[in-house]
Formats: C-alpha cells, sequence, structure tokens
C-alpha cells in the first residue's frame, strides 16, 4: 500500500489512475533501470498547487512522499503560527536556561507539540528525533509553565484537534527518537534560532524526514522572513519545501501558491555574498573573514539567525554559508541541518563538511562524523571549500 496516496485528494489518484506499489519508498529503493521517466506535475491539494512529484515505472505511476509533503506543511505552519503567537504574548520570565545555557521559550514546546501530534496522527510508526523533552514541564516545578504551553497550543488548534497537558507532553517525548542509518525518522527543531526569536529577528520551525540515513524531504518556516528579499519592509512569513529530485520552493504564509526557487547566477566568488551567523560562538566570524579575503570577496556578510540562512540562499538572496567550528567538543545536530541541507541541493547548491565530506545523517542525534558546515552555489563549491581548507589549515 502507498500510504502517500491516502492523504492527496481523490482527484489526484483518478486523474493518475495509481495503483498500490510494494514500498513507501520508491524514489530511493527502486533500481533506475525500473522507471521509465519522471514528471513534475501540478496537483490540487489542500486548496493550492503544490508540485508533487510522479514515477512512472513499469508497474505503474507513484506519487513520492506527497502525504508526507503535505502534513509537513501543515504541521510547520501550525508550528509556526503558535511561534507568532507566543512572541507576541512573550514575557522575559517564560525563558528557562537550559544546561546548554541556550534559551527555551514555551514557543518550542508548543511548537514541538503540534508538529509531533500532526505527524504521529498520519504516520504512527514514524519515530521522530526532535530537539526538546518535556522533562521542564512535569511536576509540580513544571506546572506553570505547563499550562502556558496547553493554552498557547490549544490556541492554534480547531476544536476537534486540540489536546489535554498529557497528550502534549506525551506529543513533546515522542521527539526522543536516537536516529540511525536504518528505515525513516523525521527530524524537528521546532524553532531554530531561539535567541533570534527571543530578539524579533530570524528563527524557522525546521522538519525534514530522513530515510535511511539521506534526507529526502525538507519543510522551512520562517515567519520573519520577507517573502521577497527585496523588499525588507514587505510581507513577512514564508515557507520553502524541497523534496529530494523534485527542486526547491517558497510560498507565502497567506498563500498557498508556490514558487521555485534556485540559486543566484554567480561563476566567480569576488561577487559573493556570505550569509553567517549572528553569534559568534556558532560560528566563527574570524575565520570566515579571512576566507571572505582568500576568495576576493568584498561585500559585507549578510548577518542572520537561524536556518534561515539555508533559505536566504536557496533563493538566492546570498551565495555561501559557513558554520565553522569554534571547539573542538561542539557537535552539530542533525535538526540544526537536515532540512537546509535538501533544499540546498535541490536549489542548485552543494553541502559538505569543513573538510569535504557530505553531512552524515546516519549516525544518531548528531552529526558526530562532520566538523562545520559548508553550503554554497555548485557553480564556486570547490573554490570555496578550497579556501577553507587553506585557512583552517595553513
Ligand atoms: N557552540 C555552538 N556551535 C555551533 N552551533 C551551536 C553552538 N551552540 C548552540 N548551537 C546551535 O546553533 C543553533 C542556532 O544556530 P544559528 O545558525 O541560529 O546561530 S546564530 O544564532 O545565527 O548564531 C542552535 O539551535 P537552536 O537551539 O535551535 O536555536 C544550537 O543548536
Ligand atoms: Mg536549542
Ligand atoms: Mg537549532
Ligand atoms: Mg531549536
Amino acid at each position: 500500500m502507498i500510504q502517500s496516496f491516502e492523504y492527496a485528494l481523490p482527484v489526484v489518484l483518478e486523474a493518475l489512475t495509481l495503483t498500490s506499489a510494494p514500498s513507501l519508498d520508491l524514489y530511493t529503493k527502486w533500481p533506475r533501470s525500473e522507471l521509465e521517466t519522471f514528471e513534475t506535475i501540478s496537483v490540487p491539494c489542500f486548496g493550492g498547487t503544490p508540485r508533487i512529484h510522479v514515477i512512472i515505472s513499469k508497474m505503474g505511476r507513484y506519487v513520492v512522499y506527497a502525504k508526507e509533503r503535505a502534513v509537513a506543511i501543515q504541521a510547520v505552519c501550525q508550528a509556526s503560527k503558535v511561534c507568532q503567537s507566543v512572541f507576541q504574548h512573550l514575557v522575559a520570565n517564560e525563558t528557562l536556561t537550559k544546561n546548554d545555557k541556550s534559551p527555551v521559550t514555551v514557543a518550542d514546546f508548543s511548537a514541538q507539540a503540534i508538529v509531533n501530534t500532526y505527524l504521529t496522527k498520519a504516520f504512527p510508526q514514524d519515530p521522530i528525533v526532535g530537539e526538546e523533552d518535556a522533562q521542564d514541564l512535569r511536576g509540580e516545578s513544571g506546572r506553570m509553565l505547563r499550562e502556558k504551553v496547553h493554552s498557547l497550543t490549544n490556541g492554534v488548534l480547531n476544536d476537534s484537534e486540540k489536546l489535554t497537558e498529557d497528550q502534549i507532553l506525551q506529543a513533546i517525548d515522542r521527539g526522543n527518537y536516537g536516529g540511525g542509518a536504518q528505515g525513516r525518522h523525521w527530524a524537528l527543531d521546532p524553532i531554530d534560532g531561539t535567541k533570534g526569536f527571543l530578539r524579533g529577528g530570524q528563527y524557522a520551525v525546521c522538519l525534514a524526514l530522513i530515510v535511511d540515513g539521506v534526507v529526502q524531504l525538507g519543510v522551512m518556516g520562517a515567519p520573519n522572513l520577507p517573502i521577497d528579499a527585496a523588499k525588507p519592509d514587505g510581507e513577512r512569513g514564508t515557507l520553502f519545501v524541497a523534496v529530494r529530485g523534485q527542486g526547491a520552493f517558497q510560498r507565502a504564509f497567506s498563500q498557498e501558491q508556490e514558487t521555485k526557487i534556485h540559486f543566484a547566477d554567480i561563476d566567480n566568488t569576488h561577487n559573493a555574498t556570505f550569509c553567517e551567523s549572528v553569534e559568534a560562538g556558532h560560528s566563527s566570524h574570524d575565520d570566515a573573514s579571512l576566507i571572505a579575503k582568500e576568495l576576493g570577496i568584498t561585500r559585507p556578510s549578510i548577518r542572520m539567525d537561524s536556518q534561515a540562512k539555508y533559505c536566504s540562499l536557496a533563493r538566492g538572496d546570498a551565495d555561501i554559508y559557513l558554520r565553522l567550528p569554534t571547539s573542538k567538543t561542539y557537535v552539530e545536530k542533525i535538526w540544526d541541518h537536515a532540512s537546509g541541507n535538501v533544499l540546498i541541493t535541490e536549489a542548485g547548491g552543494k553541502v559538505s563538511d569543513i573538510h569535504g565530506q557530505p553531512l552524515d545523517f546516519s549516525v544518531g542525534r548528531t552529526l558526530d562524523k562532520n566538523s562545520g558546515v559548508i553550503a554554497a552555489n555548485a557553480t564556486i563549491f570547490d573554490s570555496v571549500l578550497a579556501a577553507v581548507q587553506k585557512v583552517l589549515n595553513p
């Protein structure tokens, strides 16, 4: 049975005369020789026209990750809504401090509860690697925070979806999966760029589907990102979607119509623009400026919190994103890079670590086998990697 079809409207089934298939993971598992052609079509789904991918094989026609895409978009949109609502209500004493000293707000918990609830309903068998856990919400000490999370979460859910406090805790703790190389799991960063969120800057809700260690789907909601970078004071709230092999797209939160996105046309690093972390503790600004010099870059860097940096590159607002290790002990987390990874690749870019190795999402909750991240337009990627290696290993 193909679960992907259940969620698509019946019209999809009719139009394509889809039949059942042996596996959900057709795109990754089927040998190319079995496939006659690939086709991208637009089908009505949730009232809009997202593009879904159809494989035409000798055995029939199959939509790839259509249900996953639709559910992930809905989950990320609702979670983004709760973040916006929390921001409006936020007061300083609602901010906790976790062991890692990063600020965690009620919005992180609400967003994780919402996304995990949607995922669990649609894909009860799929495990989830989520950044947060419900520890701080339990017991008497967590009561006030739990009540806040409860009321704010239900504030964006419709009547039939409302959750009890217990259901919220359970949903958050569904994110405790250890990850790994086998089967499918989701990676969720309910708010990436918590610091950006708190200062009214950029942040993103980031969700990815990883199958056998490879990211197949990425959806990112960036509530404060202008839809058009050329109009920074224009409408904000942008959603990004990519499925491996199907291209990268963006849309406004307010509209379901998607636009295909791509890296900017560039064949020379002299004209490139860096997009880098606001926090020097997350990526070395000093090393970045040496690398910029090496590449002949004179344009000022765009500094931005969160994985919205990946989104900016994918639609051509900037060309190079470097995450240069600031300590030997920090290990990157899969939820900080999974959705960005497929978005960059599908928009015409390349991603590796500072040694030129692909990011390995198969080793658990962290990118234990990698160090740092380089993302850039494929046309200049090799030059960027060479400059990074020259500066970091003189
Ligand atoms: N030391 C260190 N080095 C690298 N990365 C770190 C480090 N400490 C934290 N983090 C992770 O950085 C995530 C936020 O990344 P950003 O790209 O938003 O950084 S920045 O705010 O733009 O500087 C942030 O994600 P969120 O916690 O989801 O905000 C952390 O997972
Ligand atoms: Mg965090
Ligand atoms: Mg993060
Ligand atoms: Mg986070």
